[in-house]
């Protein structure tokens, strides 16, 4: 029976609109190879939902997404993601990294410290600073700030079992990013090692994460998983991005316990690039990607990886990762898009 995927689209703003748009192109396609069907309705979130509605997180979006089985997400300036991610309770958030070969030259590192290196960051998406209390006051020194990070012991153990399992499932090494020397009360890598009972297999190596960040740099092809908490995991994957050759790469999928899940790029609104249509649209196609996956449309997912190395080994690059040599060929994101859905039919 052929299978129908309800799908809410929310754009946002910015480059959010252009790479969401190629990525529904490309969806589109990939359900006509694979045969399965798609009921797409768009929503409303950020900017142009306070506009119109007078709120960055309708409630008339909320119920869209909840009536549907994943979520496709582009990017806002300010509001709504965040109560989003809260409201379904997108806990797992993982940001795979992994160079692709033809793009090894664009890297800030030399290539050979790139050949093999498959990283897998998961970061806390639901609680810590983003979440804990904050305001402003003042004493009798001045004005202040400030943003509390507090985690429940379980909320860390739940994304650990996680984290050990997909650690299990790969190379079996579970880096946890802690800064447990300044932030005692929060025992990162003790929680990690109680949950550790049904993973014998699986190595953990607690690292405070300013040396995780210098390290990363020196030597990526060391790590496996990255367990990091939501501040945390927010800086460090950006630096993944710095790693492949662009932030414009980079896929994104944030998954509750019922398997429920919103998928964007890691990259943000791009004020420098909005309107110019010269976005990179395959972080936005690798977010697609973990969708399938989720969905077990796996097949449509390996052909999405396959054909991004195809295109790109054809030297046609978008503005972020274009050099002016010979063998590469500027195209804008529309032109970009076409080609890939050419390149999936070869
Ligand atoms: N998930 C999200 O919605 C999300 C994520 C990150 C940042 N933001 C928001 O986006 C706005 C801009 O933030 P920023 O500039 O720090 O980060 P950004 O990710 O938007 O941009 C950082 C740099 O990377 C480049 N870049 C990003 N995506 C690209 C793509 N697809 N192709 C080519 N180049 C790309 C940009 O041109 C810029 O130079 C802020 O308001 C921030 O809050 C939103
Ligand atoms: C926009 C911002 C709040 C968001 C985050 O920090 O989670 C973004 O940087 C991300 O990486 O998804
Ligand atoms: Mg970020």
């Amino acid at each position: 029976m052929k299978k129908e995927y309800q799908l809410t689209v929310l754009p946002g703003e910015g480059i959010g609109t252009e790479v969401v748009d190629a990525a529904v192109l490309v969806l589109q396609e990939l359900a006509k190879i694979y045969q399965f069907s798609l009921d797409i309705n768009y929503g409303l979130i950020g900017k142009s939902a306070y506009q119109q509605l007078g709120n960055y997180f309708p409630e008339l979006t909320a119920k869209l997404c909840q009536n549907s089985d994943g979520i496709l997400f582009g990017a806002v300036s300010q509001g709504g993601l965040l109560e989003l991610r809260k409201r379904f309770d997108f806990y797992l958030n993982v940001r795979p990294v992994r160079p692709l070969l033809s793009l090894l030259d664009k890297s800030s590192l030399k290539a050979e410290k790139l050949i093999g290196v498959d990283l897998l960051f998961v970061r806390e998406l639901v609680s810590g600073i983003y979440f804990g209390a904050a305001g402003r006051g003042k004493d009798e020194q001045g004005d202040y700030g400030y943003h509390t990070m507090k985690y429940y012991d379980w909320e860390i153990k739940r994304i650990a079992r996680f984290a050990l399992q997909k650690a299990q499932q790969r190379k079996k090494l579970l880096t946890v990013a802690h800064k447990q020397n300044a932030l005692p009360h929060l025992p990162w890598s003790a929680l990690v090692k109680a949950e550790a009972h049904n993973f014998p297999d699986v190595k953990i190596e607690p690292m405070l994460v300013d040396t995780l960040a210098m390290q990363l740099v020196i030597n990526p092809q060391h790590f496996d998983v990255i367990l990091a908490g939501n501040l945390f995991g927010d800086i460090l994957s950006d630096l993944g991005g710095a790693l492949v050759g662009s932030i414009g790469l980079l896929g994104s999928a944030s998954i509750n316990a019922n398997g429920f899940g919103m998928y964007e790029p890691v990259h943000g609104t791009a004020p420098d690039l909005a309107g110019k249509g010269i976005a990179n649209p395959l972080g936005t196609f690798n977010a697609v990607g973990l969708m399938l996956q989720q969905w077990g449309e796996n097949q449509a997912a390996q052909k999405l990886i396959q054909t991004q190395e195809n295109l790109l080994a054809k030297g046609y690059r978008t503005a972020d990762l274009y050099s002016q040599t010979e063998s590469e060929i500027l195209v804008n994101t529309k032109t970009f898009t076409n080609l890939f859905i050419q390149e999936m039919y070869q």
